[in-house]
């Protein structure tokens, strides 16, 4: 992370700490409540500039025998880490995410994340995330990665007819 970074200040009309943070996108394969297959994590802003979520780890998110995939543990951060940006204003996308898997995490049990923004330098976003089942002095996962702010309706122009919620984004709803 460079040394010379931005002030952070918080967006007046994010959500306070306790408050859900709302999705990036009803289809979010991470935050979408309306995802087919997705994560649906429910998100809150934290104390500072963080964000929270629990996932239940569920028999679906299996990789190794009774453990979670690493994959589905990667998205959870990426999504989480990808709210963050919300608490001080604009859109961002992820470039860089980065994933240290510290133990196995066991079908049955709940995932508790806690993600935060580090710093930022520009357009650049510098953020962490930490995983623990229940006893934060105890962490099971951790992942530091980088959003690039970005101006939504520009950058998703292209492809917003992919989107299974086209027709509400070409009428003007884009939900990012
Ligand atoms: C709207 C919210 C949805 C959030 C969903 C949850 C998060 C996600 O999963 S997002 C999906 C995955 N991410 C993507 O699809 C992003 C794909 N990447 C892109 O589209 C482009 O790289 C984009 C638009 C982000 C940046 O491109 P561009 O606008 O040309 O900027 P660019 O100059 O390359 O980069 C901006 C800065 O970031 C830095 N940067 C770019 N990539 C990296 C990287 N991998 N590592 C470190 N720094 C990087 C650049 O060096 C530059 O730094 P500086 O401003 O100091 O020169």
């Amino acid at each position: 992370m460079p040394e010379e970074l931005d002030e952070l200040v918080r967006h007046p009309k994010t959500s306070r700490p306790g408050e859900p943070m709302r999705p990036h996108n009803m289809v979010c394969f991470g935050c979408g409540e309306q995802s087919p297959r997705g994560l649906h994590l429910e998100m809150f802003a934290g104390e500072g500039f963080s964000v929270v979520a629990e996932m239940p780890v569920e028999h679906w998110m299996e990789g190794g025998p009774g453990v979670i995939h690493g994959g589905i543990l990667s998205s959870a951060f990426d999504d989480v880490m990808g709210m963050t940006p919300r608490l001080i204003g604009p859109a961002a996308v992820t470039v860089h995410l980065q994933v240290d898997f510290m133990r196995p995490i066991p079908v049955g049990e709940t995932l508790h994340l806690r993600a935060e923004i580090l710093g930022k330098q520009g357009r650049k976003i510098y953020t962490e995330g930490v995983a623990h089942l229940g006893d934060p002095t105890t962490p099971v996962a951790r992942a530091h990665g980088i959003f690039v702010t970005i101006d939504a309706r520009k950058h998703f122009a292209e492809h917003v007819e992919r989107s299974a919620r086209a027709d509400e984004f070409k009428a003007g709803k884009p939900q990012v």
